[in-house]
């Protein structure tokens, strides 16, 4: 493996190629491309296989530089590999992003348990939730644990069409692992965008050493680990960094997850409204009762490390809220239910080509966990949502179903 000076270089390894998947690959695989002194060229994409008018999708993406089935039209950089072994993609990298819709990923962490880097780092592009009954974690916690690593998320207004054109766009990386214990010195880098100066300043800013759940730890490397330059804030930035794709780190995991899962079940909401006609004034009060519902979610289930300026002042809070309420595919097919009178699953089926709708199954998800904790009545809208898709409530009903009071008192207002 090459080296910089006394550092092997990171090898970065895409779980997933689906519409955000492959988007993210060309992302990525541009930025090792160009960074050459910190990543290794080459960026493994794990396929899930499957035939294309009679090929290997694998083949396919390999011979022609593009993901036909799940982002046609678009090229990957050539050193963008796909590859059918989940085994043989992760072997060796120490950057690991997960991006694949949130059903599939607890089966594919078993698959490679035990094969990873146990100092690998993951960054979890997964917007959902998981929910056993009364127990709901992040999708960056169930890889963290499955695989013994420390894992951050990256969530935003990103519909992956538009990122894939090289439209521009802000995304938000929460990444807050805890200090490493390491002698190696970091070489100097400077993050895209910014002045050297600025870079040393902001990365003694960012450099707030907390677990999720905010307690200060410490990790020991193993002499393996240390051979490579940390993996920071910075490291991050100039891996998913471009002129197109504009990054902000946080430290806030769980309100940049949180904040991608809830809102795909606001956009089912604002997709029927938009069905029935009913205009922009009517969506604009779903994503208002929508987000109060996801702050509160938020500050109610992992209250102890969220920052509601996540949900307000983020990429991942409100702006995408706002675009996939306009333009992401839960919006889309919920339309279109509505407008054909058929289901949504039906909608999918035809519409999607294989590319899977999250925010259904987010839905049932959280309405199960708030039923197991007695709250559906404190979160009238998601539970609301849920009913709907259910049959035992009509979209019509939306705005009896989210009317909690009608008259603000003085102390709602302080
Ligand atoms: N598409 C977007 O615009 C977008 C943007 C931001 C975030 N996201 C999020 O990114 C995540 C991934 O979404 P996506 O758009 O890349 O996927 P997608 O909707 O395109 O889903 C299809 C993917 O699932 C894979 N798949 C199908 N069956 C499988 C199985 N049994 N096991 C494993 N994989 C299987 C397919 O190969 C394909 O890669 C989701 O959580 C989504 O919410 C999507
Ligand atoms: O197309 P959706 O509804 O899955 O939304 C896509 C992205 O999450 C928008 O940021």
């Amino acid at each position: 493996m090459a080296t910089l000076g006394a550092h092997k270089k990171h090898k970065v390894t895409i779980v997933g190629s689906g519409n955000w998947g492959s988007t993210i690959a060309k992302v990525v695989g541009e930025n090792t491309a160009a960074n050459p002194d910190l990543f290794e060229k080459e960026v493994q994409m794990w396929v899930y296989e499957e035939q294309v008018e009679g090929k290997k999708l694998t083949e396919l993406i390999n011979e022609k530089h593009e993901n036909v089935k799940y982002l046609p039209g678009i090229e990957l950089p050539h050193h963008v590999v796909a590859n059918p072994s989940i085994e043989d993609a992760v072997k060796g990298s120490t950057i690991l992003i997960f991006n694949l819709p949130h059903q599939f990923i607890k089966g594919l962490c078993k698959q490679i348990q035990g094969v990873i880097l146990p100092f690998a780092r993951g960054i979890s592009c997964i917007k959902g939730v998981d929910v056993r009954e009364s127990e709901i974690r992040l999708f960056s916690e169930v890889i963290g644990e499955q695989l013994g690593i420390y894992c951050g998320a990256l969530s935003g207004a990103n519909i992956a069409n538009e990122v894939a054109q090289e439209k521009w766009c802000e995304t938000t990386i929460a990444y807050d692992p805890p200090p490493v214990d390491s002698q190696a010195p970091t070489p100097a880098r400077t993050p895209p965008n910014r002045s050297p100066a600025a870079s040393q300043l902001d990365l003694t800013k960012l450099d707030q050493h907390k677990d999720v759940s905010g307690k200060p730890s410490k990790v020991k490397l193993t002499p393996l680990a240390s051979e490579y330059a940390a993996i920071d804030h910075v490291t991050m930035k100039i891996l998913f960094h471009r002129p197109y794709f504009h990054v902000r780190v946080v430290s806030d995991v769980a309100g940049v997850s949180l904040s991608g899962a809830l809102k795909n079940i606001v956009a089912l909401a604002a997709g029927w409204v938009d069905g029935l006609g009913w205009g922009d004034n009517a969506k604009a009060a779903i994503m208002r009762v929508g987000l109060l519902e996801m702050v509160e979610f938020g500050k109610r289930f992992f209250g102890k490390t969220i920052q509601t300026k996540t949900f307000t002042e983020e990429s991942a809070g409100v702006a995408d809220l706002i675009t996939t309420c306009s333009g992401g595919r839960n919006h889309r097919c919920a339309k279109m239910s509505v407008v054909e009178g058929k289901s949504i699953s039906e909608i999918e089926d035809r519409e999607l080509n294989g590319q899977k709708l999250q925010g259904v199954s987010t839905a049932e998800e959280v309405y199960t966990f708030l039923r197991s904790q007695g709250l559906e009545q404190d979160f009238p809208l998601f539970t609301a949502v849920y009913k709907i898709l259910k049959g035992e409530e009509k979209y019509e009903n939306i705005p009896q179903l989210i009317e909690k009071d009608t008259v603000s008192t003085d102390a709602d207002e302080k």
